[in-house]
């Protein structure tokens, strides 16, 4: 294998991390299972079943079309919006179908939170970007919104950066920042689960490396899901990686054994470049 793992402690299980050398018989976070999904009558997704455990972090891989956002964007029924889609299975969070009759969907959005590849910020100002989510959801107190403002562009490590300037507008902001402007307007609604969508692949190494690190102090607090074309930042980050397939989830498992020892030819033949 030649791929490139980056760092040398890239692979090294982090303190505390889940073992995730079992991950199909934990409860996990995030549990999917059975899963199939038709766009109209093209189906994109075969019978996939993963589950994620709690503050850690899954990367899905795989080569373009194989279903990668198509299943993110099931964890927060994102594809609720596309018309004529069909789901079978079912997606557990916290043990609950999400998809179950009773469930509130704006509720779930806000305890799932989704930060696109191209970056999104409102063209407010830095602090009404932070301030929207809560604000729609009733708060009106301007201490407790400045309080929350300064603890998400903290945690999205984007402070330091734009403390002297929260009034100014989110599009003078450069795309690395308005990436991580973006997860903190996220992490506004006190999510559980963070879904990134190829969150850097959009931004120059500096700021790929800023996303990165932040991804690894953000597993701290919640459970992350991020799909990604790059393998040596899936290798970085996530503790747990899925290769995807023409719809289907052909080997998961925690990240160094799916790099270093894959178990299905498939998943070696992509990760060591030779197709995709
Ligand atoms: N809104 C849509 N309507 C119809 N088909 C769609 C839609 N979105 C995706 N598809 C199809 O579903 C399949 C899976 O697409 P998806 O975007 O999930 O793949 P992906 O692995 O994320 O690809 P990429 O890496 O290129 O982003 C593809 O065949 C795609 O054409």
């Amino acid at each position: 294998m030649n791929v490139q793992l980056g760092a040398a402690h890239a692979l090294a299980p982090s303190v505390g991390a889940p073992d995730l050398s079992k991950p199909d018989t934990q409860v996990g976070k995030l549990a999917v299972r059975g899963v199939n999904f038709w766009y109209g009558s093209k189906q994109a997704l075969y019978d996939i079943s993963l589950t994620v455990a709690e503050r850690s972090v899954t990367a899905f891989i795989g080569p373009s079309g194989c279903g990668k956002s198509t299943l993110l964007r099931l964890l927060n029924r994102m594809n609720d919006l596309i018309e004529g889609t069909r789901l079978t299975g079912q997606v557990l969070l916290g043990g609950e179908d999400i998809y179950g009759s009773r469930q509130d969907v704006v509720n779930l959005r806000r305890r799932v939170g989704m930060v696109f590849q191209k970056s999104n910020p409102f063209p407010k100002s830095i602090y009404e970007n932070v301030a929207y989510g809560p604000r729609v959801a009733g708060e009106r107190n301007r201490a407790r919104l400045d309080e929350l403002v300064t603890r998400c562009l903290k945690q999205a490590a984007l402070w330091a950066e734009v403390k002297d300037r929260l009034g100014a507008s989110a599009l003078e902001l450069s795309g690395g920042q308005q990436q991580r402007l973006c997860i903190a307007r996220a992490l506004a609604t006190d999510p559980e689960v963070l879904l990134m969508d190829e969150p850097a692949s959009a931004l120059d190494p500096k700021s790929t490396q800023a996303i990165e690190d932040l991804i690894g102090e953000l597993k701290r607090q919640y459970t992350i899901v991020i799909v990604t074309h790059n393998m040596q930042q899936a290798a970085r980050v996530s503790d747990q990686t899925a290769f995807f397939f023409e719809g289907r989830v052909v080997e998961v498992g925690a990240t160094e054994q799916v790099f270093r020892r894959p178990r299905e030819k498939q998943t070696e033949d992509y990760i060591t470049g030779r197709f995709g």
